[in-house]
């Protein structure tokens, strides 16, 4: 797709939404393309994805972060590790918003013109369940633990739960997002944790193999 059509991109997003059992609202299709519209304004200049096409950022993006919406269902404090250009986290808050407002998440990342990004997003979408930390996660200290925390695309698994865990209530889980099954990094996690579930997902109009991975402790 060439250029930023609103209109096709709203059918592209509201169709793979629906093969993944979602049904937006106005409001959720509105602020997803709002956020796709900002990350394709402020990659030109802050270099935040290498996808260019915003057809193909609805695809390698969107859906994609959509698709673990059901694995934070009842979720109240959620940490987005490794945030970046704000996937999964902005599409959590912006699902979240409307659906489970008691729902807040945290996106951290090292990289302060990432984090102005995202802080430029919450401000621009009105999203109050988003709050933004630029730090590096090993040093972050906040005064709530999360009962999820979440990552794409961030780190092996062994450094995710070993960077994040003092940040991780007693009961939580870290929800991990990757592609092939990572059998190797499943086998380097820290002593005292375990993978509770791996849940292949198929994102539409992506043929890559994604995996969602639950890891809890090892009580
Ligand atoms: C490959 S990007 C993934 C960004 C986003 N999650 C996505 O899927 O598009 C990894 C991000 O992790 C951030 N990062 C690397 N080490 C970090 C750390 N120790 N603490 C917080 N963020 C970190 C980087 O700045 C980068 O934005």
């Amino acid at each position: 797709m060439q250029g930023f059509d609103r209109q096709a991109l709203a059918q592209q997003v509201n169709l793979g939404a629906a093969d993944l059992g979602l049904e937006l609202s106005d409001t959720q299709l509105g602020r997803l393309l709002d956020y796709l519209a900002l990350l394709d304004k402020w990659n030109g200049v802050y270099n935040l994805t290498a996808i260019r096409d915003p057809g193909q950022m609805v695809t390698h993006h969107l859906l994609d972060s959509l698709a673990v919406v059901p694995a934070f269902a009842h979720a109240r404090r959620v940490l987005d590790v490794g945030a970046g250009g704000g996937l999964p986290g902005i599409i959590l808050a912006i699902w979240a918003a409307e659906v489970q407002p008691e729902m807040r998440i945290a996106l951290v990342d090292t990289v302060h013109k990432k984090t102005a990004f995202l802080t430029q997003v919450k401000a621009e979408l009105g999203l109050a369940n988003v709050t933004v930390y630029t730090a590096r996660v090993e040093q972050l200290q906040v005064p709530e633990k999360f009962d999820i925390i979440t990552s794409r695309a961030f780190a092996d698994l062994g450094d995710f739960v070993a960077w994040s865990s003092h940040l991780l209530a007693t009961d939580g889980r870290f929800i991990a997002m990757k592609g092939v099954l990572p059998n190797d990094e499943v086998a380097r996690l820290p002593n005292g944790w375990k993978l509770s579930r791996a849940e292949p997902l198929t994102i539409p109009g992506l043929e890559a193999q994604r995996h969602l991975l639950f890891i809890e402790r090892d009580a």
